[in-house]
């Protein structure tokens, strides 16, 4: 293994003699890691049922030529759209080495393989965040490129980059293994530990907390609620406070009702303003059900009833409580699953509170 892999953590693999590839320091690449990230990030929320994906091609100098993401299942991928960029701008000559935040894809799907691409263009050196968790393409890409004469090198487990680009795909992984929506809970305590909102009022976070909530509904591809919380609220559930460049907003809205308490008039609303309106009458089927429709993460916003049910089956992947002490001032806890890797990693705001324990203390739902 090189120094530079070592640097990193990563898996370096020789290459076969001929090609060129490139040794970068690590900085260079872990600078083009967050860039990719960072452009993945932005189309989260949008790309289901696939993963959001982040590319950067570089020079041999590790100057960053271009950056893309994945937009939307059926269009190019991050490693295509890159490279195309690369061509328009007239920069392909310079292209050296792709920073990938997962391992390029070797099938042909809606487009065509990313490792062909890849090997199509003049760049040997390929950097890989984290590898397809798809069975259909598990191991394939990194294979194809090694049998090319590509330098392919892997992060390891440890460290910031490998850690951002896991987060990124952590609900589609989820997914792809089990069929089931990752379940993130969104709860709102006030300093009496209560979660109704004062008469008249639907929310009582500050402003900074409900654009939190926005950019959580952007990310997710559907809203969970409960038939209590629509009877007392009409919530619109939908995405406003945050612009957005690629139309993302949760698609589906789940309502956990077994009596059928949900208003006609209520659904109807909902489903003019967009979504699909399904009804769950089973929690245990109720990650499933989100799965079966593409649904990758789903965000959960309902009442103490529904959270008690969630929490009593262990039907949650991370919980995030804002809990609103008395004079006001508002503190984030973030409960998550051991040994998995919270996608509200993203959410850089949330990054003190991810070490918080899966504890009593982030639970208070009455
Ligand atoms: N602070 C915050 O973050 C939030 C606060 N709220 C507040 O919460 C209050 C409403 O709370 P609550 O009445 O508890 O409403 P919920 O949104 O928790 O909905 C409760 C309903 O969920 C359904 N449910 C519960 N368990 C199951 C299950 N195992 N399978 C299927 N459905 C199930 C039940 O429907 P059924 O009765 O048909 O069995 C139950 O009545 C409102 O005042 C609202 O403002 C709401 C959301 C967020
Ligand atoms: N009370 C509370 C929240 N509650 C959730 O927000 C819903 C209202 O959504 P909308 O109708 O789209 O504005 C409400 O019914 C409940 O699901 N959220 C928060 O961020 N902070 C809060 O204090």
């Amino acid at each position: 293994m090189s120094a530079v892999n070592a640097e990193s953590g990563g898996t370096g693999h020789a290459p076969t003699s001929g090609t060129a590839s490139v040794a970068l320091p690590w900085p260079l690449v872990a600078r083009a890691f967050r860039a990719a990230v960072d452009e993945a990030a932005r189309f989260v929320g949008a790309t289901a049922p696939n993963p959001p994906v982040g590319c950067a091609i570089l020079d041999r100098h590790g100057d960053i030529l271009t950056v893309a993401a994945h937009h939307r299942a059926g269009t190019a991928h991050a490693e295509a759209r890159a490279l195309r960029q690369c061509a328009d701008l007239g920069l392909m000559a310079r292209a050296a080495v792709a920073v990938v935040t997962l391992e390029p894809c070797n099938h042909t799907g809606r487009t065509g393989p990313c490792s062909e691409a890849i090997l199509a263009s003049p760049i040997r050196t390929v950097w890989v965040g984290v590898a397809d968790p798809n069975p259909r393409v598990a191991g394939g890409g990194i294979d194809r490129l090694r049998a090319a004469g590509c330098a392919v090198h892997v992060l390891g487990p440890d460290g910031e980059a490998a850690a951002a680009c896991r987060a990124l795909i952590t609900p589609f992984a989820h997914w792809s293994r089990t069929g089931r929506a990752w379940l993130t809970v969104k709860q709102a305590v006030d300093g009496a530990g209560s979660m109704i909102p004062p008469a008249g009022r639907t929310t009582f976070t500050s402003d900074a907390a409900l654009t939190l909530a926005h950019r959580l509904r952007r990310a997710t591809d559907a809203i969970v609620t409960g038939s209590g919380t629509v009877l007392a609220d009409r919530p619109g559930l939908d995405v406003r406070r945050v612009a957005d460049h690629a139309g993302r907003a949760p698609r589906l809205l789940a309502v956990c009702d077994r009596r059928g308490r949900v208003p006609a008039d209520w659904r109807a609303d909902a489903v003019a303003r967009g979504f699909d309106v399904r009804t769950c009458d089973d929690i245990a089927r109720l990650p499933a059900l989100l799965g079966a429709a593409g649904v990758l993460w789903a965000l959960v916003e309902a009442g103490p009833g529904l959270l008690a049910a969630l929490r009593a089956a262990g039907l949650w992947d991370d919980w995030l409580t804002i809990g609103v002490g008395p004079d006001g001032t508002e503190r984030l806890d973030v409960a998550v699953r051991t040994g998995t890797d919270t996608p509200l990693r993203l959410f850089p705001e949330l990054g003190a509170s991810l070490t918080a324990p899966e504890g009593e203390a982030c639970f208070p739902a009455s």
